[in-house]
C-alpha cells in the first residue's frame, strides 16, 4: 500500500488506540507500529491487523528508519502523567525521548507531516521542530483540539443541542493555562452566549471543570486514550485526503516565536493558513499567559 502513517510509541495506550481509530475510520494507508518496546509492538500490530481484516487500512509493525519515510508520523511515544501530575512535568523525561526519536527517523521525507501528542504537547512540537529542521508547517502539535472537543461536548449538555452544531474553541495550551474564546463561540448560528440556558451560566467554573477532565480521567482509571485517539485520527485523515478543515491544533508562530494552540486550515501542506481568530481583551490577556507557560519551558531549550 502507498500511504503510511507510522505510530511511534504505537506498543503504548494512546498510540494503539490511535491505531486502532484509523482503522476503525477506514483510513486507507498501512500504518506502522514502531516502539522501543518491540515485542510489545508485534502484539499490537498482530492485534491490529485481526480488525483490519474488516476495514481498508493494514497494519504492521515497523522501523523507526521506515517511520521516517511515512505520509504522516504520529509520535504518542514518553511518559505519561501520574494521577495529580501536571503535563509540564513531564518535560524532563520526554525532552530527551522526542530528540532520541527525531534522530532515529533521520533522514525524514521532505513532505512527511509530522503530528506531536506527547505531553507537554506544545513544547514538545517546538522540540521536535527544532531538532529536526523539518519544516514548520509540517510539524504540528494535538494541540487543544481535544480540549475543544471536551468543551463543545459539556456546552452540547447544557444547551441540550449536539455538540457538533456548536463552534467554540480552547485555545493556547494543552494544559492548565487554557483558555475558552467565549467571544466568538456560536451555536445554530447565534452568539454562544446569547443562548437562553447559557444566561447564568459560570463561564470560569466551565472552562475549569473542562481542563480538569484529563485529571479527572487519570485519577479514575490511570491515562486518558479513546478520546485523543479520535481526534488525532480525525487529524491525520485531514492531512492525508487534503480536507482544508479547521482545527485548533499547535503550530507555530512566527509572531510569538513558539508553538501554541490555535485554529489552523490543516491539509496536504500541514498547517496551509493560521485563522485570523479575533479575542476580546480579557481572552488576549489569557492567550498571553499561555504563551508565557510554554515559554519558559522552550525557553529552556
Ligand atoms: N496530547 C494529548 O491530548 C494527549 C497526550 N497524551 C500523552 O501521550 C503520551 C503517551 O501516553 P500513553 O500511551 O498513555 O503512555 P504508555 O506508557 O501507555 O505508552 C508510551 C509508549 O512510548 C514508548 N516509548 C518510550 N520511549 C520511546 C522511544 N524512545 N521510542 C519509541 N517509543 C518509546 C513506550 O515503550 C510505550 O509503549 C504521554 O506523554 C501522554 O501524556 C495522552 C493523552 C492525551
Ligand atoms: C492526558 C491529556 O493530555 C489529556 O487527556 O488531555
Amino acid at each position: 500500500m502507498h500511504t503510511k502513517v507510522a505510530v511511534i510509541g504505537g506498543a503504548g495506550s494512546v498510540g494503539a488506540s490511535i491505531a486502532y481509530a484509523l482503522v476503525l475510520q477506514q483510513v486507507h494507508a498501512e500504518i506502522l507500529i514502531v516502539d522501543v518496546a518491540e515485542k510489545q509492538a508485534e502484539g499490537q500490530a498482530l492485534d491490529l491487523c485481526d480488525a483490519a481484516y474488516l476495514s481498508i487500512s493494514r497494519c504492521r509493525k515497523a522501523s523507526f528508519k521506515e517511520a521516517g519515510q511515512a505520509d504522516v508520523i504520529i509520535i504518542t511515544a514518553g511518559a505519561k502523567q501520574r494521577p495529580g501530575e501536571k503535563r509540564s512535568e513531564l518535560i524532563d523525561r520526554n525532552y530527551n525521548i522526542i530528540k532520541s526519536i527525531m534522530d532515529s527517523i533521520q533522514p525524514i521525507s521532505p513532505m512527511s507531516k509530522i503530528l506531536i501528542i506527547s505531553n507537554p504537547v506544545d513544547v514538545l512540537t517546538y522540540i521536535a521542530q527544532k531538532v529536526s529542521g523539518h519544516p514548520k508547517h509540517l510539524v504540528i502539535g494535538s494541540g487543544t483540539f481535544l480540549d475543544s472537543g471536551r468543551l463543545r461536548n459539556y456546552l452540547g449538555r447544557i444547551v441540550s443541542i449536539s455538540p457538533s452544531s456548536i463552534h467554540a474553541y480552547s485555545l493556547g495550551e494543552h494544559g492548565d493555562s487554557q483558555f475558552v474564546a467565549w467571544s466568538s463561540a456560536s451555536v445554530a448560528g447565534m452568539p454562544l452566549l446569547s443562548h437562553p440556558k447559557m444566561k447564568g451560566q459560570d463561564l470560569e467554573a466551565i472552562k475549569r471543570n473542562v481542563a480538569k477532565l484529563a485529571y479527572d480521567i487519570i485519577e479514575a482509571k490511570g491515562s486518558t486514550y479513546y478520546g485523543v485517539a479520535a481526534h488525532v485520527a480525525f487529524l491525520a485523515k485531514a492531512l492525508l485526503q487534503n480536507t482544508d478543515q479547521v482545527f485548533p491544533v499547535s503550530h507555530y508562530s512566527e509572531k510569538f516565536g513558539c508553538y501554541f494552540s490555535w485554529p489552523a486550515v490543516i491539509g496536504a501542506n500541514g498547517v496551509q493558513q493560521s485563522v485570523d481568530l479575533s479575542l476580546n481583551d480579557d481572552e488576549r490577556e489569557h492567550l498571553h499567559k499561555a504563551i508565557d507557560s510554554i515559554t519558559s519551558l522552550t525557553n529552556r531549550y
